[in-house]
């Protein structure tokens, strides 16, 4: 069942270039065609020549060996460009189609499956289909047609001495068989193995500053050398399989020629065969050698492709789980006012028992600024990440202008709503394309106004290159304070009616944050804006306060309400103050 559905898969990718494969396939029909006619040839003139020898003869069959043996060249080289080339297309098209799926997965997705993983299969699995759709294809094709060509004339030469020869193929079919189960376990192993040695390098990568600070240099490095011998491992139970395997077949196929020589030479001083027939045999023989020979790395290019295209399905076939629904509503951004409400909005991350948000309920008017406080792991970001949809939750809980958000066009709603995440993620380009990097046409005196709200410009224009600046792996590090003043300033460029504020301005002075807080109230449309941060002092200057606890909201009001009312916000208060005496 799952061979045919693999085979289905197979023929999924070759179907939108069935042109070119067939135009391969016939090609390699012509050249097993012509690979069985020239040593027909080759017979007959030994037959003629050993009866009346002419020069002349010589000469024309060379002429017309060579000419034929070049034809076969020319069409061995174009059925590979056609089948090579088809697997080049595919692999091109799995990469994109891969690229493509992978953007519209949420972003939880991607906590539950490691970049090194994601990597390994869009480069080396996609790589294994590649081979199996070109030269797996190739060569299956390629020993199909030298069998299916070359018996029937090897039987009418000498059906006897066929059997002979061809005595050994069943051993060799049943190895293949044997080994064919067991190479595709190995190979899967091998390949579970190098994703799991690129997860480790990548996350060791991206934390080397810890493990520094850590001193887990020793550890970490353990830990690689152990995954590294699984690895080795695995490479050298699969290369002992396939070495074991490999020359049994090529000795095999080398027996039969053998066999040809031993018996067709006895038959030829018994003189019951003819000199003409013992040669064309021969060369059948060698020329079935080779497409026997490349089995088992046909067999191995074929099982890699098969375990590739599973692990690579398992990525194509998930579902995103946040999308448009079939009656999304397309709202006009410029149309939006901004106004947010939650009716009991309630949501459990699937790990968990325990609900991250509890029941919430708010209505936050068009313009206004809430700033969120409240404990670690109180559900601030978890809100943060429900307005824009970047967490699955349930319809009937959330709502933009009175409609509810799971209703609304996703692009549309992350186009209303700004979001500044905790981590302020750069991409290694300049800091105007970053900055502008929601809208890559826009102004560059757009990008500056944007960038001197959110207090950056004057830095930004003290760097030599200024707004050409290049950040990220090829480029200067900005400090922790610039990257999130810089990603605050990509927010504020698409000028969205709702601008969220994750904890972004935690590495800004209170003095700044404050100023920039203010900055957001400027322009012709206030925008709605939601402020989670453990800076008091900034979120004093909010609207009103939301104060979370245990995923529920469990004071709102101004800070000066706040202050008179006992409970969570007056303590945080306390101990905020006492922070700032101890300065
Ligand atoms: N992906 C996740 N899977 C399971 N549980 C999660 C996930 N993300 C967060 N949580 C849990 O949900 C709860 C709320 O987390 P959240 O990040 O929203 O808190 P927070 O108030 O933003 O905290 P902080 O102030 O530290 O940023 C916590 O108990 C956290 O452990």
């Amino acid at each position: 069942m799952a061979q045919s559905r693999r085979l289905g898969k197979i023929g999924n990718y070759l179907r939108p270039h069935w042109q070119q494969t067939t135009l391969g396939i016939i090609a390699l029909l012509s050249v097993n065609g012509l690979g069985v006619y020239i040593p027909l040839l080759i017979r007959s003139g030994v037959e003629k020549l050993s009866k009346n020898f002419s020069l002349n003869q010589i000469i024309n069959y060379a002429v017309i060996i060579i000419l034929l043996s070049s034809a076969m060249w020319l069409l061995r080289m174009a059925s590979r460009i056609w089948i090579f080339g088809v697997g080049r297309q595919v692999e091109y098209e799995l990469k994109q189609r891969i690229f493509e799926h992978l953007l519209k997965l949420e972003p939880s997705y991607f906590t539950k499956n490691t970049p090194g993983d994601l990597i390994s299969r869009a480069t080396s699995d996609v790589d294994n289909v590649r081979r199996l759709v070109g030269f797996a294809v190739l060569s299956l094709a390629n020993t199909v047609f030298a069998y299916a060509l070359t018996l029937p004339v090897m039987i009418s030469i000498s059906w006897e001495l066929t059997i002979y020869a061809l005595a050994v193929y069943p051993i060799m079919f049943f190895l293949v068989h044997l080994f064919s189960d067991r190479l595709r376990r190995e190979q899967a192993e091998v390949q579970e193995q190098l994703a799991d040695i690129s997860g480790l390098i990548q996350e060791d990568i991206s934390g080397i500053a810890l493990i520094k600070i850590y001193a887990q240099e020793e550890n970490e490095r353990q830990a690689f050398n152990q995954k590294n011998q699984q690895l080795l491992a695995a490479n050298l139970k699969l290369a002992q399989s396939r070495n074991t395997l490999f020359p049994l077949i090529g000795g095999l196929a080398n027996l039969s020629s053998l066999i040809i020589i031993w018996l067709g030479t006895m038959r030829i001083s018994a003189n019951t065969l003819a000199i003409g027939d013992f040669l064309a045999l021969l060369i059948y023989v060698e020329r079935l050698v080779f497409p026997t020979a490349l089995l088992g790395f046909t067999i191995t290019a074929y099982q890699r492709g098969e375990v590739s295209i599973d692990r690579l399905e398992s990525i194509l076939s998930v579902t995103p789980k946040i999308q448009d629904s079939p009656d999304a509503i397309h709202i006009g951004e410029d149309k939006v006012k901004g106004e947010l409400t939650a009716k009991n909005l309630t949501y459990t991350y699937p790990e968990s028992t325990t609900p991250a948000l509890d029941r919430i309920n708010f209505t936050i008017a068009p313009g206004e600024i809430i700033a969120i406080v409240g404990a670690i792991g109180s559900g601030k970001s978890t809100l943060a990440n429900a307005l824009p949809r970047l967490l699955d939750i349930e319809p009937g809980q959330l709502f933009l202008d009175g409609i509810d958000i799971t209703k609304i066009a996703l692009s549309d709603l992350r186009s209303a709503i700004a979001y500044v995440p905790q981590d302020s993620f750069l991409f290694s380009t300049t800091i105007q394309n970053n900055i502008r990097y929601g809208d890559p046409v826009s102004e560059q005196s757009l990008v500056k106004s944007v960038a001197t709200l959110a207090q950056i410009d004057a830095e930004i224009t003290n760097f030599p290159q200024q707004y050409e600046t290049l950040v990220g792996e090829r480029g200067i590090t900005l400090s922790g304070g610039q990257r999130q003043r810089t990603a605050l300033a990509r927010a504020m460029l698409i000028d969205a009616p709702v601008l969220i504020l994750d904890d972004a301005l935690s590495s800004v002075d209170n003095q700044t944050a404050t100023q920039i807080l203010n900055n957001l109230s400027l322009g012709n449309q206030k925008k709605t804006v939601i402020f989670i941060t453990h800076q008091l002092s900034a979120a004093a200057t909010a609207d009103r306060i939301f104060v979370m606890d245990k995923g529920k909201i469990i004071q709102t009001g101004k800070h000066s309400e706040l202050l008179t009312q006992p409970g969570l916000y007056q303590t945080l208060w306390s101990q905020h103050q006492i922070e700032e005496l101890l300065r």
